[in-house]
């Protein structure tokens, strides 16, 4: 059976992916493996509220989201993003499809913190059978992160969470945030090559790992598990394969550095 990769791409480098990401992800599906993608898109949601005079803050990491924001944010995230990544994939020769989550209730949430966030959402579950479907079918399933709740309203959800919440539910044996950077950088801006949970909570303490890097870490360690043994941060301006081997930095359990 095929193993399963979901990719997270982030708004930070979404309008940059280079040639070599591409043929990086080519040879994933040429080695048989099923790709999903969860993208985000902060950036363009923050300018189109800006030219709308719409205002915009961020509470704990995630964006306070009015009816009125809800409404652009779904239009960027699901319209112009969404649509962006389908077009370059299809460009390259890539199967892909365009989902939001809210389609078949892909994914399912309750409000995070309602009083100071107002409509955005914490994943519950994830119903799986479209993205499994199109997968098995050889397309690439991309993901906008917005939620339903259970009794249908929209939410907006952080891409990294959703991503992961996606990663988990279809079994991913990889997962990889798609960034704007080619790792994450430790204090003399060098590229960690392997990183664990422990070490992850000294880097957030000494305020190396700080801002946009810190939501994509504790996915990532949310996500780690006997089937996802190894979750990557990298760069969606150059290859992430090469010679066969991943680059960027690995994500293990302490379990793995001591087996290794
Ligand atoms: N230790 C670190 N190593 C690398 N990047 C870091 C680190 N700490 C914070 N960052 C920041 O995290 C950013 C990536 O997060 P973010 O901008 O939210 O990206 P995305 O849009 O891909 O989710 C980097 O551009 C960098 O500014
Ligand atoms: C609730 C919340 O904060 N949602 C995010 C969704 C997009 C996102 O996460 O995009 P990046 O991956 O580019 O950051 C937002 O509105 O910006």
């Amino acid at each position: 059976m095929s193993k399963t990769v979901v990719l997270k791409c982030g708004g930070s480098t979404v309008h940059q992916l280079s040639e070599s990401f591409f043929h990086s992800l080519q040879a994933l599906i040429s080695s048989n493996w099923r790709v999903l993608i969860v993208h985000g898109g902060g950036p363009d949601i923050t300018n189109m509220l800006k030219a709308l005079k719409i205002e915009t803050e961020f509470y704990n990491g995630q964006r306070k989201t009015t009816e009125e924001v809800l409404e652009v944010a779904e239009m960027v995230l699901a319209g112009k993003i969404n649509k962006h990544l389908t077009g370059l994939l299809n460009e390259k020769g890539l199967k892909s499809i365009g989902l939001s989550g809210t389609d078949d209730q892909l994914l399912l949430a309750d409000f995070l913190d309602k009083e100071n966030l107002g409509m955005v959402g914490k994943v519950t579950s994830v119903h799986t059978a479209a993205v499994e479907l199109l997968m098995d079918n050889g397309y690439i399933p991309v993901v906008a992160p917005l939620a339903s709740t259970e009794t249908h309203d929209t939410l907006n959800v952080n891409a990294d969470l959703a991503a992961a919440a996606i990663a988990n539910a279809v079994g991913a044996e990889k997962f990889l945030f798609v960034t704007d950077v080619p790792g994450i950088l430790n204090k003399e801006k060098e590229v960690i090559e392997t990183v664990t949970p422990s070490q992850i909570d000294e880097l957030i303490k000494n305020e190396i790992i700080t801002g946009g890097m810190i939501p994509k870490v504790e996915s990532a360690v949310s996500t780690l598990s006997d089937i996802c043994q190894e979750v990557m941060i990298v760069s969606g301006q150059q290859a992430f394969i090469e010679k066969d081997a991943f680059k960027g930095t690995k994500i293990v359990s302490e379990k793995e550095v001591l087996s290794s």
